[in-house]
């Protein structure tokens, strides 16, 4: 998938490790691995961490949440039954029109709502392994933007001065590292925001409208560097530029089920964008937010 997306032969990727096609071959189809050295040059080549390369052979499509029949109303029904199966490796774009219920299913797989009927599996540890960028950002606005990511860190465990440096340097954000965060614009707070969410490695990552507020070349670097990210991701996004790119599944939310779930693979081989097909599924409801 990764020499795919590359535009990478077999033969051009043996040629960048000195190895023969035929391993390559092999490789990807798990007759044999990658010795370390060769999995550091793939992870370099393909501008990936390691650990992406080495979970993603033992992660291999499992199941990680499982929702089954799943009912939520306030005070009338928004999910009447939901049912739904989240693998290690899903890249899935949850969408839906507004008040469908998308930022509800969030919540019930945090655990912070309760269902009204059925059952929700999670497969992880949710305080360990589940990593969250909200829709509203909860960011303390009387710290300096460093401190709320040293604070962060802390509580997550993940405390390392120099690596956090690095981390505000890759996002961008080593200007306004002595700003204090009621003194950030909009964008840069979004991008704080997905930063603290991917602090640590987790096997499931929910962004909930993570480019809404930023500008163009935050949103190129948030989708690049969620190409990065080794767990599973949903997001709820309408940001139909990068869904055709980014993600291999999406779901659509429609009158308290999901009315469609689809690889992108396979919508794009019957020639369609993934906005013509939402358009084309949600058709009765309003337009996206
Ligand atoms: N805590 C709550 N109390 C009462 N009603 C709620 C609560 N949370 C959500 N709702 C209602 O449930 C419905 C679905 O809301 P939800 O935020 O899940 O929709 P959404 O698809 O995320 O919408 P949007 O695209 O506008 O963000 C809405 O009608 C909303 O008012």
């Amino acid at each position: 998938m990764l020499r795919q997306k590359k535009n990478l032969s077999q033969e051009g990727l043996a040629q960048k490790l000195f190895v023969s096609r035929q391993s390559i071959s092999k490789w990807e189809n798990g007759e044999v691995e990658p010795s370390i050295d060769k999995l550091i040059m793939l992870a370099e080549i393909f501008a990936v961490d390691l650990d992406f390369l080495l979970l993603g052979k033992s992660q291999h499509d499992e199941v990680i949440l499982k929702m089954a029949k799943v009912q939520k109303h306030f005070d009338k029904a928004v999910l009447r039954d939901v049912n739904l199966e989240v693998r290690s490796r899903d890249r899935i774009a949850l969408l839906g029109s507004n008040g469908s219920g998308k930022t509800t299913i969030v919540n019930l797989i945090l655990g912070a709502y309760r269902p009204n009927g059925g059952q929700i599996q999670r497969y992880f540890k949710p305080e360990d392994d589940l990593s969250v960028m909200p829709q509203e950002n909860h960011l303390l606005e009387a710290l300096r933007l460093k401190e709320q990511v040293a604070l962060s860190a802390k509580i997550q465990g993940q405390y390392k001065a120099q690596n956090l440096k690095e981390l505000v340097n890759q996002f961008h954000l080593t200007d306004q590292s002595r700003k204090l965060i009621s003194q950030l614009s909009g964008g840069q707070k979004r991008r704080l925001a997905l930063l603290l969410a991917l602090l640590k490695p987790s096997k499931l990552v929910i962004l909930d409208e993570p480019t809404v507020g930023m500008d163009l070349e935050s949103i190129d670097f948030f989708w690049s560097y969620l190409e990065h990210v080794s767990g599973a991701v949903i997001t709820i996004t309408h940001d139909f530029n990068q869904i055709d790119r980014y993600f291999n599944r999406v779901l659509l939310l429609k009158d308290g089920v999901i009315a469609a779930d689809e690889r992108v693979a396979t919508i794009h081989s019957n020639n369609q964008t993934i906005e013509q097909w939402y358009r084309a599924n949600n058709q009765s409801q309003e337009q996206p937010a």
